[in-house]
């Protein structure tokens, strides 16, 4: 039987709209699951809400209500050093703006998981993984030196040698050419036949077509859970939702 990693159930999120008026609801009651080794794909148009869900999902901004479960875990009610460690262990990310340490050489935002974990850094796998990639830069540069695509294969590379559980990605293709784009979504796809469980969000729809379930999106609300999606069931349900 499969093992289920994520449950979010009847989650909700309000934000405060420019500290006026009454807070608004961005989120409007989503549960889903997902399984061990299964790859999710999350899709709508823009303003959907989509980042918004993932971050809820993730631990990292607590839903209004409801409830979120990481491996039997919730992690909003762990204590902050809990969470960390949790996260640190536990959970991969691929934010949408890199998240990388500016400051330090690419090569040590890559490793800085293992360092944080006390984990040996293995210098020739790092250097395999970047040649798989195709990392053109020097790994010594500064991250504030790369180009948005560079530090987006940064950002990967640091999850891809971390050994999450869980990996959540919001758009972790958007700033890359299209075979690096096929390279390191053969990578992730690869992570799930290990038993890792991805959540991607993604405008691009053959992308999430090669995942195996895609969930679609509209104004906060989840519209259709696809199972095995192809691009055209994805076209489809993504143009009835505009109507
Ligand atoms: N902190 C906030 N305060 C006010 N409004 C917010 C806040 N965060 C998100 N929103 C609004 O909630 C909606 C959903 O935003 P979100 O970034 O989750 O959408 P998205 O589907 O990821 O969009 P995109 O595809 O453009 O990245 C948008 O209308 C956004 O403006």
């Amino acid at each position: 039987m499969k093992k289920q990693v994520i449950d979010v159930n009847q989650i909700t999120k309000q934000v405060a709209a420019n500290g006026k008026h009454a807070p608004v609801e961005i989120l409007h009651g989503i549960s889903l699951q997902a399984n061990a080794g299964e790859f999710l794909s999350i899709v709508g148009p823009s303003g959907a809400g989509k980042s918004t869900l993932l971050n809820a999902m993730s631990g990292l901004s607590k839903p209004t209500s409801g409830e979120v479960h990481l491996l039997g875990q919730d992690p909003y009610r762990l204590r902050a050093s809990q969470a960390a460690e949790f996260r640190r262990k536990q959970i991969g990310f691929i934010f949408q703006n890199y998240n990388l340490i500016p400051a330090l050489p690419a090569f040590d935002n890559i490793v800085l998981p293992l360092r944080l974990a006390h984990k040996n850094v293995d210098r020739q796998k790092v250097a395999a993984l970047l040649k798989q990639i195709n990392f053109a830069a020097d790994p010594s540069n500064f991250v504030s030196n790369l180009s948005g695509g560079e530090q987006q294969k940064v950002a990967i590379a640091r999850v891809l040698v971390a050994n999450s559980r869980i990996i959540f990605a919001d758009e972790p293709t958007g700033a890359l050419d299209s075979i690096s784009r096929q390279i390191i979504f053969g990578l992730l796809r690869h992570l799930t036949k290990q038993g890792i469980c991805i959540v991607m969000v993604t405008h691009d729809i053959e992308m999430a077509a090669a995942t195996d379930k895609a969930i679609t999106l509209r104004d906060g609300r989840l519209e259709k859970v696809i199972n095995q999606p192809t691009a055209e069931a994805l076209f489809q349900a993504l143009n009835e939702e505009g109507r």
